[in-house]
């Protein structure tokens, strides 16, 4: 799978790769975040889980966490999952899930956070577009009560540090 990945991140506009190999695979994980020139996202290999991100950080598996509320449970354990992440100097990807719902939360999540990016898939669908929406809502929201606010751009891999 490396030989087949390298190839493709010269050729195309790639920005990450998320879950490329198998969640037992460590290996490859070490070995392709060794020279890894994309933010390199870890979702069921990490599963929003502080004992999973402590051993990606001991093998420096990874650079970037896929943040999933439901996939820890509650508001507060996902906190601080994606506050262990950051001071790893890693990137948080916040996402929603398979059968969502319109519940926008994880727009104000990524917002809060500062993530710089969410993964709500393409806006075809309206509990995908929601979360676009509300992000649009959310500047607004910040703009008219004299707050800044920054959109992230090329920067979205640091964000939470601007
Ligand atoms: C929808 C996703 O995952 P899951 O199927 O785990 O909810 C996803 O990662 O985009």
């Amino acid at each position: 799978m490396m030989q087949l990945y390298q190839p493709l991140l010269q050729k195309y506009p790639i920005d990450l790769l998320e879950d490329p190999f198998a969640e037992e695979d460590w290996k490859s994980w070490e070995e392709f975040n060794k020279d890894c020139p994309v933010e390199f996202v870890g979702d069921d290999l990490l599963v929003t889980n502080t004992e999973y991100v402590q051993v990606a950080d001991e093998k420096k598996a990874c650079n970037t966490m896929l943040l999933k509320i439901s996939q820890i449970g509650t508001v507060s354990g996902a906190i601080e999952v994606a506050n262990m992440a950051h001071g790893l100097g890693w990137g948080v990807f916040v996402s929603h899930r398979s059968g969502d719902t319109t519940y926008d939360f994880i727009s104000d999540m990524a917002v809060g956070l500062r993530t710089g990016h969410i993964k709500s898939g393409v806006p075809c669908r309206r509990e995908r577009v929601a979360k676009y929406n509300r992000l649009v809502d959310i500047e607004a929201e910040l703009l008219g009560n004299g707050e800044q606010c920054l959109y992230a751009g090329s920067n979205f891999r640091t964000a939470f540090n601007q």
